[in-house]
């Protein structure tokens, strides 16, 4: 049986992990959960996976839920960051499933490797901006990361029994997103509702957003660079608009493995709480290659998603440029989804914020947050009045 801790329960990944442990109860248990600001769903897994420990993000709902379960004396209720750190190390729980959207899934994540727990980990933004902290903290520890993100787990399945020397580079797949049949030039008012309409994949709102604009592949790229120790440039994105053939690793001699499967984040999921095994998968929709008809691949195209050449440059930078990335990106994505800009607005505020920041190597914790927080202020002063 394997205990789960589970940050961002209420959200895409997070409900997709329900459904896995729905689907195996013998393998899984969730006994930890934290969520933002669906309570309503969170009375629902209270009642379903009774839970032991449960953070809300605001202490007006945590009063709620402690008033509405005041009978269940078993369950401990918290909220806020202090909430989502508790979460993240549980005591009973064996593993971390981090599903928070943003870097506030950072701190958690440090505070779960030094409690020494193997983290599943989708939460991208937390390695993007602060990559080095976690890998080297989780490599002192002897704690395991394991990638949930489609792409990342294509390439770690793919390199299973693999010697790292004998790797040429990896070939992230990218589906284009909403607008990939748009020119730049009919990128000019395009509306949240559009952006948000993914052609492959059901997700979270900000993830979707990055997708049509490519972030999502450059978060990926630098999320690559972290968790499988490659340079820039040995990673390398091919736009393949069926998201069938998630990732692949191609190596010296000139082969090339990819892993393929329909678009469920189920699967991933679940193998980063399985792995090295592997368990049937319950009632899903296997992949039929007849079905699928003609896989299509074509070259990035810079020029058309600069989102991507600012990923690789803050990336190559490092230090502290990856978290002016990340955190301008976040600042932008909201801003662009309460509608104070445009689409095409995100890119420009995103440059801005790389283009007055002054790189600081190796920061700490404190410097990354520091820088964190500096920068959604920059992007927030420059939307201000909108
Ligand atoms: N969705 C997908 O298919 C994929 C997602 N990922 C990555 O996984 C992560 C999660 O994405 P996704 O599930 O789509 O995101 P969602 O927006 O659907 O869910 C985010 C979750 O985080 C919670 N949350 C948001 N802000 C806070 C906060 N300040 N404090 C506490 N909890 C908070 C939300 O709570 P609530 O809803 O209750 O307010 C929700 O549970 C992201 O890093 C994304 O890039 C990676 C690959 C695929
Ligand atoms: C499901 C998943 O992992 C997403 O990150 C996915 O990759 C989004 O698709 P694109 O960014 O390729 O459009
Ligand atoms: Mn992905």
């Amino acid at each position: 049986m394997k205990y789960i801790s589970l940050l961002g329960a209420t959200g895409s990944i997070g409900q997709q992990t329900a459904d896995v442990v729905r689907a195996h109860p013998d393998q899984f248990k969730i006994v930890a959960l934290s969520a933002g600001k669906n309570i309503e769903l969170v009375r629902t897994y209270i009642q379903e996976f009774e839970p032991k420990l449960v953070s809300v993000q605001t202490k007006e709902d945590y009063h709620v839920l402690k008033s509405e379960f005041f009978s269940k004396k078993d369950i401990e209720f918290m909220y806020g960051d202090e909430g989502l750190t508790a979460v993240a190390v549980y005591d009973q729980a064996t593993i971390l499933v981090n599903a928070v959207i943003g870097s506030v899934g950072l701190y958690p994540t440090l505070q779960a490797i030094k409690a020494k727990k193997d983290i599943a980990i989708a939460n991208k933004e937390t390695l993007v901006t602060a990559g080095h902290l976690v890998i080297n903290e989780a490599k002192k520890a002897g704690v395991r990361l394991l990638p949930v993100d489609s792409e990342h787990s294509a390439i770690f399945q793919a390199l299973q029994g693999e010697k790292e020397k004998n790797i040429e580079r990896l070939v992230i797949t990218a589906s284009g997103g909403s607008f990939r049949d748009r020119t730049r030039e009919e990128l000019k008012g395009v509306t949240v509702e559009e952006a948000l309409n993914h052609p492959n994949w059901s997700m979270g709102a900000k993830i979707t957003v990055d997708s049509a604009s490519m972030m999502n592949k450059g978060l990926e790229v630098i999320e690559a660079h972290w968790l499988f120790d490659l340079p820039y440039d040995k990673i390398d994105v091919l736009l393949h608009k069926e998201s069938i053939i998630h990732s692949m690793v191609e190596f010296h001699d000139s082969s090339v493995i990819a892993q393929l499967g329909t678009p469920d984040m189920r699967v991933p999921i679940q193998y980063a709480l399985t792995y090295p095994d592997r368990l049937p998968l319950v009632g899903r929709k296997r992949l039929n290659l007849a079905d699928a008809g003609i896989l299509h691949f074509s070259d990035m195209d810079f020029t058309r998603y600069p989102c991507l050449q600012f990923a690789y440059k803050a990336g190559k930078m490092g230090g502290t440029m990856t978290t002016v990335l990340n955190a301008a990106n976040e600042a932008a994505v909201a801003a662009f989804l309460s509608g104070k800009v445009s689409f095409l607005e995100i890119e420009t505020l995103i440059e801005k914020a790389l283009n007055q920041h002054s790189v600081i190597t190796l920061p700490d914790l404190e410097t990354i947050q520091e820088v964190d927080l500096m920068t959604r202020q920059y992007i927030e002063s420059l939307v201000k009045d909108r």
